[in-house]
């Protein structure tokens, strides 16, 4: 299990009176689906719905140790991540994904070096018809998450802000 600077119980001990907008804590609609549960880097971003191509192409390209957020619209109709594009992910050097959507593969995602969050699972493929944007600011649920901010995910949840 990797180690992460802070834990995201931490951080919020530190910055719940944050009243500024920077400190931000998602939404407790995360599982964990990926062979390590701590991890943390800088934000890079896909904006898609139902339509992984964007997600691919990234996962494809050097990771650099980011964490890439995935807006799927939240939708749950179409997995954005199968166990070849987290292994993917993983080989190119990407500390995590977390899709605001579905992903399938549990068996095989369990088994790849990188952290994984997703809504659920499902079955059914993408479509890939080359739609969808690459970093752009997202959103999941009221919070913001802009490329280039900081991620820290953990057993505990996942908390978003600026740089270090
Ligand atoms: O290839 C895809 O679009 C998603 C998938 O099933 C995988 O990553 O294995």
């Amino acid at each position: 299990m990797n180690t992460l600077s802070s834990s995201t119980c931490d951080l919020c001990d530190t910055y719940k009176s944050d009243s500024s907008g920077s400190f931000r804590v998602l939404p407790p609609w995360f599982t964990d689906y990926g062979g390590v549960v701590r991890f943390e880097g800088e934000i890079s971003t896909v904006r898609c719905l139902e339509d992984n191509s964007r997600v691919k192409e990234a996962v494809q390209s050097p990771g650099l140790g980011r964490v890439l957020v995935v807006d799927g619209g939240s939708s749950l109709r179409r997995s954005l991540i199968g166990g070849n594009l987290a292994a993917d992910a993983a080989k190119n050097g990407w500390a995590g994904v977390v899709v605001i959507g579905a992903v399938r593969d549990k068996a095989e995602l369990a088994q790849c070096a990188i952290g994984l969050r997703a809504m659920g699972l499902i079955p059914m493929p993408t479509d890939r018809q080359n739609q969808g944007q690459r970093d752009v600011p997202v959103q999941c649920g009221e919070v913001w998450i802009r490329p280039g901010e900081w991620l820290v995910a953990d057993e505990d949840g996942i908390v978003v802000m600026p740089a270090r």
